[in-house]
Formats: structure tokens, sequence, C-alpha cells
């Protein structure tokens, strides 16, 4: 410890030099302002930024910087990387002799970032490195040049401990003419025994191998992850984004996305890696809230889900942006730009007196002029013959509208001379369009739609079945447009995930007609320097440029989707979208899938990430449940999905899941009551958190039995619980949870997986728990 205690110290002293260094670059900075030439200006500029990401970097790595070290053989051949660690992985050929013994010919701390010292001679190698690898990947199997590798934990500038693993035990190895020795037992298991707060951690310091390949694989195609509950890959997934950026940073400069199925776990995950929020490429992101403007704020029921994540969707909702077009005029039809109506106050809403769409009728050259019913279906079933977004397809409409007024005018053949004939022609267009009457006709017949107006006249369920005719059944239809009334007339209200997806369909079969752009704020400077366009605004902060520019990015050169045996088709669709030219990681388990229809959903999935070759991963170490829970997960799995490995546990707490039971009878035995006790138990065997996962539709009243126990315990609908985990957990009535399906099963499973240490299986009668109190399901 003294000697991990020394270089600590160094490592400090070497940073706080760093910072000293970004603060100077920064006054520095200021100073070359004051010359006031916008070269001087444009490298202010730049200089500020990277002084200050490095600096916010410096500050947010700054605890437990180091973390380990590994005491290699010397390589094959004396070559150096650039952070001047040797590169070789295989040890030279005489690197052992053949007595066994061995010298150390270099040792490697890792930490949070590269540290060079004053002779640009490596003190810390930054994890991501390709020098830290067999940090995560030597085992005694395959050692390549490690000897010993080492756990250092530390808080703050204090070393606290050290863990050692020796991957060629059988060498004797000295280092500086001293015998290399072994320390601690381990340093995975203590990781996994710390109790768990309200954000994940992250796992730097003790990713496996088998994770480690999936964070280090080459992105030139689909990574893609299968694994267990437990089993690390959302862990891998954020780790897997860190070190994308930091192996090429200027590629992903494009932006990575990581889709994540609820709000709760980007809550979880967000903080896992300040490295990932610094510079604005990552942006975590729930699926319900992929589409600017909307966020999904209640859940469907499953019927009505199944429904709206299924690809007949897309054919519906095709129908229905171009069907909408009829909507009677005076049905809102407000100009709320696509996912922002901040800005548009001072836009019709269309509320006003209500403007025939059956007749236009016109005056033109002294003329009355008219088209009817009939001619106005025909020329708008000619302009919707093409497939272009039907904003887009305004002006077609509007310029067939002239044509037709133009041919009843009978002036188109009255000049023969083509230049006279093409003045006539604008000067009679000139003349219908001043003509306000034209503008308010265009206006109703051809209205500009938003993804909001169409899905909220989704809910008329008499125009819902025309769009839906021979794709949605009548009981469907029922049920969609019954759901959709929430979202009101002018679509403003609540959305549902599944609402989301199909706003996004919507927005791209509509299209966001071009715009006027916004007269920026008058600012006298712009005009000596253009200035705002060099400086970052001084209010903006690092955190939120780097939020803007995440915000305002459509397409993302990584995509990284979470928990993907979730993702419905049209919510595939969505997120195809967004990575049409990206590579792509792909984590998931079959096992935990609420979607019913995989099929349909595997189809759209390859649709989206296209016929890029993909490599596969499997994880099959579970380092959440301990064996005891573990154990009884896999008697659900074996229900769920008959045949299915599930992963292995590493640890044992010696402590079986209990099971408590509500029989119904006034004061004890009331299930809230029961839950109740049951949390406050719990809460008083584990220092973190305690999770009780209830059927979805008991979410407010479970949230009422847990009143007063404090902000260490949560309620939460089994749906949520989704990639999340707790010290304890607490499942309250299996059998409400499963439902009687298999997907209900498959829920389960994602219930009775949480936790870290403890769990509490709280039955009903409905569970028919047998002498020993265990319910049917979890019965062998
Ligand atoms: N190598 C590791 N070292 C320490 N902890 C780890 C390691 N791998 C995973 N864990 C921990 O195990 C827990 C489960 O990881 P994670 O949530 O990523 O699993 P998951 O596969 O996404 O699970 P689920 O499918 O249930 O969502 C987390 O607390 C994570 O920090």
């Amino acid at each position: 410890m003294a000697v991990e205690q020394e270089h600590l110290d160094r490592v400090y002293i070497r940073l706080e030099e760093k910072i000293h260094e970004a603060e100077f670059l920064m006054h520095d900075a200021a100073r070359l302002g004051q010359v006031g030439t916008p070269g001087a200006l444009a490298e202010r500029d730049a200089q500020v930024f990277r002084a200050g990401v490095h600096l916010n970097r410096l500050h947010a790595e700054y605890e437990d910087f180091l973390f380990g070290r590994i005491d290699l053989l010397y390589g094959k051949d004396g070559k150096r990387g650039p952070d001047g660690a040797y590169t070789s992985v295989e040890p030279a050929d005489d690197a052992v002799r053949p007595d066994r013994t061995a010298e150390i010919g270099e040792t490697l701390h890792i930490g949070r970032m590269g540290v060079l010292d004053e002779e640009y001679a490596p003190l810390v190698i930054d994890w991501r490195a390709p020098a830290a690898a067999p940090f995560y990947r030597a085992t005694p199997v395959d050692p390549g040049r490690v000897v010993r590798r080492r756990v250092i934990r530390s808080k703050g500038r204090r070393v606290l401990g050290v863990e050692d693993d020796l991957m060629r035990p059988e060498l004797t190895a000295s280092l500086d003419g001293r015998e290399l020795a072994a320390v601690g037992d381990g340093a995975l298991m203590a990781a996994l025994g710390r109790s768990r707060g309200h954000t994940m951690r992250d796992i730097v310091s003790s990713i496996q191998a088998e994770q480690d390949l999936v964070v280090r694989a080459p992105a030139a195609s689909i990574t893609y992850v299968e694994g267990g509950p437990g089993t690390g890959k959302t862990a891998v997934a954020l780790h897997r984004a860190a070190y994308l950026l930091y192996q090429d940073r200027r590629r992903y400069a494009g932006g990575i996305l990581i889709v994540s199925p609820t709000p709760l776990l980007v809550a979880y995950t967000e903080g896992v890696l300040p490295s990932l929020g610094e510079e604005g490429q990552v942006a975590i992101r729930a699926v319900g809230s992929l589409v600017d403007g909307a966020e999904a704020t209640v859940y469907d029921d499953p019927p009505v889900a199944r429904v709206k994540g299924s690809s007949r969707m897309a054919a519906v909702l095709r129908k229905a942006a171009r069907g909408a077009l009829e909507l009677p005029p005076a049905a809102p039809r407000g100009q709320l730009a696509f996912g922002d109506d901040s800005d548009d106050s001072d836009d019709e809403t269309g509320a006003g007196p209500a403007v025939r769409t059956d007749l236009l009728r016109v005056v033109a050259f002294g003329r009355r002029l008219e088209l009817d019913a009939a001619e106005l279906k025909r020329i708008r079933g000619t302009v919707l013959s093409g497939t272009a977004p039907v904003n887009l397809l305004r002006p077609r409409a509007r310029r067939l509208l002239l044509d037709a007024l133009y041919a009843r005018s009978g002036s188109a053949g009255r000049h023969s001379d083509p230049e006279l004939a093409a003045e006539l022609r604008s000067s009679f267009d000139e003349d219908v369009t001043g003509e306000d009457s034209f503008a308010a006709f265009l206006d109703a017949w051809w209205p500009e739609l938003t993804p909001r107006t169409v899905l909220a006249a989704m809910a008329d369920e008499r125009r819902l079945g025309r769009w839906a005719r021979r794709v949605l059944n009548p009981g469907e239809v029922r049920r969609v447009a019954r759901s959709l009334r929430r979202v009101g007339r002018d679509g403003s209200g609540p959305l549902s995930v599944h609402d989301v997806a199909l706003l996004d369909e919507l927005h791209t079969l509509l299209g966001t007609p071009a715009r006027p752009r916004k007269k920026r704020e008058y600012d006298p400077l712009d005009q000596l320097t253009g200035l705002e366009e060099l400086m970052p605004s001084r209010e903006e902060t690092q955190r939120e440029r780097a939020e803007r520019l995440a915000a305002e990015r459509t397409e993302y050169a990584h995509v990284i989707v979470d928990e993907a045996q979730d993702v419905t088709p049209m919510q595939w669709r969505m997120i195809g979208r967004r990575g049409r030219h990206a590579t792509w990681t792909v984590v998931g388990d079959p096992a935990q899938s609420s979607w019913p229809e995989p099929e349909d959903a595997a189809a759209a999935r390859d649709e989206a990430l296209g016929t890029r070759p993909r490599r596969r991963f499997e994880l099959t170490v579970n380092y959440r449940n301990p064996a005891e829970i573990a154990r009884l997960a896999a008697k659900v799995l074996a229900r769920a999905m008959p045949g299915a490995q599930s992963p292995s546990a590493v640890r044992s707490t010696g402590v079986e899941p209990r099971f408590a039971h509500a029989d119904g009878s006034p004061g004890a035995g009331e299930l809230g009551a029961v839950v109740r006790a049951e949390a406050g138990r719990l809460l008083d065997r584990v220092d973190g958190t305690v999770g009780v996962v209830v059927a979805m539709d008991r979410r407010e009243e479970a949230a009422g039995w847990l009143a007063g126990l404090g902000d260490r315990v949560v309620a939460l609908g089994s749906l949520e619980a989704k990639g999340l985990e707790y010290d304890a957990s607490i499942v309250v009535a299996p059998a409400e949870i499963a439902g009687g399906g298999e997907v209900g099963l498959r829920v389960l499973y994602v219930a009775l997986t949480r936790a870290t240490r403890e769990l509490t299986v709280v039955t009903t009668a409905a569970d028919a728990p047998d002498g020993a109190g265990v319910p049917e399901l979890l019965r062998d």
C-alpha cells in the first residue's frame, strides 16, 4: 500500500499541475480576446473550448483516479506506443528463464485518464488505451505478458487497499531485485458486494474478459450482445461508448446515441461515466423521449401497446398522413412546428371561420373562376400519387390548382409566342395568388399537417377505421382510437411511449416544410466582427453547450440500443432513422422480453440495422444476483422459455429468498400492510436501496403503502423495473405480474432478478402458495 500511495501522490501532484495549466490557458485566452481581430477571436474560442473540456474532465475524473496496475514481462519487440508503453502482447522468447524465474520488464498503472510525467513517461494509462487492455483481458489461461494484476482501491488521495491476482502463479518473478508478491483476494468480489445507490457505478476497475471483448470490439459493423439478467450488458454498453469516443474522437464527433427503455434507467445510468457527457457527443435517451418536444408520460395497456407497436401501424399511418388532408376545416390544425410548440404562439391555430374546401372560387382577369368538388378531388389525387412527404407536396398542389384555374380562364391559347404566353400566365398567377381567398382556401384544403394533429385525428374511431381498413380489425381500431382520446383535439395531451414512435413515423410521412429562417435578435456587435458566431455565449456552460449540441442532432455515428428485446417494430423504425449511416451496438436478452411478437420485431430490427455484418457476443456470468436469488429466478425462466440457459451467478450470500403471505385478513394480513412490514425489515438489513415491484396497475397504491419509509425504498411497476437494481427487492403478487401469459412470465423473470442481496416475495391467494409459502409459479 505504501508503494501505491507513493505513486498516487505523484499522480495527484501532476494532476494539480495540469489543472493549473488548463486554468492558465483559459485566462490567457481571455487576454487573446482583447486583441479583437477575427483570427484571434477564433483561436481564443477554440482554446477556451479545449481548455474547458480538459478542465472539466480533470475535475470529473478526479476522484478514485487510479485503480489498477499490471506488471508485465518484457515484450517480443522493443516497440512502444504513443502512451510510452510497450506494444507487444506476447512475451519475448527469453522472458521466462528455464528455471521459471523472470524479470518484470514493465509496470503500468491504469486510471481514468492518461497522465504523463515531466519526462513524458506514462504515470497513468487511460483505461481505454490499447496498453490497458491486458489489465482486463489477461486470465491465468491466457495471461499474455501479465504476471500480476492489481486493483487499487482509493478514496480521494488515499490508497485504501490493494487486491492482486497472479496470472502466472507458476513463475517466480522479480521486480527491482525483489520477489513479486500477491496481496488480497480478488477485486471483483469486493466490487459486487458493495451496496447500491440511486445511480449506477462504473466498472472500469473490474471489467471482465468476456465483457472487455465487447467493450473493445471494432466498430466497423454491428456488435450484437446477448446475456441474461445482471451479466453487465448495460454496463458494457456504456463503457463501450466511452471506449469508442476515446479511440476515435473525430469519427464519433457525429454523436453516439444510447437508447434506453425507460426514463428511470436513463436516470440510473446517466452519470456512470463522466467522460461520456463532456463534449455533447453522447446522448442517453429513453425510447419515449427520442422525439424532441415529445415526452412519453403514460403507459398503454398491453393490448393497445401491441397494436401501436406493430409494424402494421406503418401502413395505417401512411393512409392517415394523406387522409388527414380531408379533415373538416373546423378541426384544429395548428401550425405547430413538429416537436416545437414554443415559438409559434403568434401563428393561426386554424380555429377561425371555416373555409369551404369543396369549392374554390376566385376572381382573375376580371372573371369569376371556380373549381368544383370533383375537380378538386382529381387534383388532390394527382398530387398524392407521388411519394413525397405530404407537407412538401403543397407547392405542387398549389401549382396544379393554378393550372386548372388558368385552363378555366380561357387565356391559355391566347398567345402563340411562348414569351408572351409565359408573361400572361405569370400575371394570372399573381392575380390569383394575391387574393386572400385563394390563400385561405389553400390553407384549408392543403393544410400544413403536424404529427400531433394527425395523431389526434386518429382518435375518431370511424375515421381511424377508414385509414386502417384491412390492416387492423374493428376491435383493434376501437382500442387504439380510444387510447388516443387522451392526446386531445390538438394533440397536446399526454403521450405514451408507443405514441412517440407513431409521431416520429408521421414526421417522416409529413415532412417539415421549409420555413423562412427566424430573424435573430439584433446585436450591434454582429455587424462589426461576426462575433456572435465565433463566441460561445459567456453564460453557456460546458454542460449546456454539450446538451445543446446533443439536442440539435438527429442522426448519429453510433447507436447503442439497450434492452433491445423490448423494442417494438415501430420503435425500431424510429431508432433506425437516427442511425442510417451508423455503426451499432445492440444489447438485450430475449428471455426478458415484454414484447409479444418477436418475429415482427426481428424483421423491423434487421431493416433498421441493414445488411452490415454482425459480430455476436454472449455474456454468461450474472454479477448482480447472488446464487440464491438466481436459482429462484431460473424456475420462472424454465417456464417462460423452456431450455434457455440462465447465467451463472458469481457469488452467494447464504440468504435464501423469503416468502411472506398476505391472506387478506384485516390489519397485518392485508397486502399493503404486509409489503410495508417487509420493506421496513429489508431497510434494516441493507444499507442501500429497496425496490418494491408490483403489477403496473398497482403502482400508485404501492407508493401509498410505502409512504414515510424514506427515499431508500421505491415502488415501481413491473415494466419500469427493467434494467434497474436494488440491494433488496420485494416482488409483490407474482401471479398478478405474470398475468397468465408467456410475456407476463418474462416480465416476472425481470422482476425477480433486480436484487443484489436479498429478495422477498409477497404472495396473495391467487399465487396459491404451498406449505412453505412458495407460490405456484416459483415451484419446480
Ligand atoms: N465486471 C464487473 N465488475 C463489477 N460489477 C459488474 C461487472 N459487470 C457487471 N457488474 C455489475 O452487475 C450489475 C448488473 O449489470 P448490468 O445492469 O449492466 O446488467 P444487465 O445485463 O444490463 O442486466 P439486465 O439484463 O437485468 O438489465 C451492475 O451493478 C453492474 O455494475
